[in-house]
């Protein structure tokens, strides 16, 4: 028989440990049933993000759709004993029933770089994916918040947006590139430049997600560094560089996967946690935005109940970063009116 006191101990250690999950959004009793769909979750980076959302206890429902090779990595990630049940479909047919009540859908579906390559020479075939699976979204699933990984982001974002517009569907508040993977970088590589533990570092990354469209704010990163200005421009390159690094390392075998899930499973996160009304949930991402003349660009978002909640402003940039700034418009408004032509052809 437990004593009095044990009881009292253990209830509160009992009601820390609730209200500490509840602060993160945890908490079972107030947490609603959320479905999390990933198309291409055979993939490089579907197979490992399809791991970490089951890891995730805020999905309820894990739905996993390819074109091939979804029923066997359903069954493995379904052993995992977490709390969302998971349903593997397989081929166009199964698409609705992968799409139906979804309220995230991510999308990394598509062919990656090879050494050489830019992610604009990959729109040829991920555009026509893209533009195939926003179609059944905007059928099966018109008020889900969807994250693309697909690349080039900073065109396949706005196909999304107009074959969602033509569908009727568009909201720009639940359409969001990912480009946390950016940001994620950026963190790693000015923790080991300034010498501070990466846990504590934040590193604001706008523009777009390719080359120099990728720009870094080593300005306003936290905690502050005094970093010579040879090492912000190295960073900067290195974090623009960071997927043809991971590139060319893979030598013909991909581009990033396991940081890239990593990065999409925080993302998607983020968005749960926005809808569950978690406040102060704020990433960075690449969604429409009037705070440059440009119609698509990624800066701080706050996330919410509808998805996005406010598109945050830049903030102050040094002359290095001004200057970056005005360079990557030319190319990112191009890759974004490229994208816009082919979903209205
Ligand atoms: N946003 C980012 O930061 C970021 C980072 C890394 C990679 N990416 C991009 O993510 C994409 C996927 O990369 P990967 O390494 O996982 O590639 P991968 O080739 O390993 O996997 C892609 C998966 O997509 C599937 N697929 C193809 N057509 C499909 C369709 N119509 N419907 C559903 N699934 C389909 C394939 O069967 C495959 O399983 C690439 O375009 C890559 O450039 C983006
Ligand atoms: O570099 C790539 O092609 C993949 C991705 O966009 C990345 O940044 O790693």
């Amino acid at each position: 028989m437990m004593k009095p006191s044990m009881l009292r101990s253990l209830h509160s250690a009992v009601s820390r440990r609730s209200s500490h999950l509840a602060r993160r959004g945890y908490s079972s009793e107030s947490t609603p049933e959320r479905k999390v769909v990933v198309l291409g979750a055979a993939g490089g980076i579907g197979q490992p993000l399809s791991l970490l959302m089951k890891l995730n206890p805020l999905v309820t429902s894990l739905s996993l759709y390819d074109i091939a090779g979804t029923p066997g990595v359903a069954a493995d990630v379904s052993h995992v004993n977490t709390r969302s049940e998971v349903a593997g479909y397989q081929g166009e047919g199964e698409l609705g029933k992968a799409l139906e009540g979804a309220d995230v859908v991510i999308i990394p579906a598509g062919v990656p770089r090879k050494p050489g390559m830019t992610r604009d020479d990959l729109f040829n075939i991920n555009a026509g994916i893209v533009k195939s699976l926003c179609t059944a979204i905007s059928k099966y699933c018109p008020t889900a918040l969807v994250n693309m990984i697909s690349n080039p982001v900073n065109s396949t974002v706005p196909i999304a947006a107009e074959v969602f517009k033509k569908a009727g569907t568009y909201d720009e508040k639940r359409l969001f590139g990912v480009t946390t993977l950016d940001v994620v970088r950026a963190k790693t590589f000015y923790a080991g430049k300034a010498n501070v533990p990466v846990a504590g570092v934040n590193v604001p990354v706008i523009g777009g997600h390719a080359g120099i469209t990728i720009l870094p704010l080593f300005s306003q990163a936290t905690p502050k560094a005094n970093l010579d200005h040879d090492v912000i421009v190295a960073l900067t390159k290195r974090t623009q560089d960071g997927g043809t690094e991971v590139v060319e390392a893979k030598a013909g075998k991909g581009s990033a996967t396991l940081s890239m899930a990593y990065a999409g499973a925080l993302f998607a996160d983020a968005c749960l946690k926005g809808l569950n009304g978690v406040p102060d949930v704020v990433e960075c991402s690449f969604v429409q935005s009037n705070v440059t003349e440009l119609p698509f660009f990624a800066s701080k978002v706050r996330l919410g109940k509808n998805g996005v909640e406010e598109v945050l402003g830049l903030g102050a940039l040094s002359d290095y970063e001004k200057q970056g700034l005005e360079n990557l418009k030319p190319e990112l408004l191009a890759s974004i009116e490229k994208g816009i032509k082919f979903a209205n052809q």
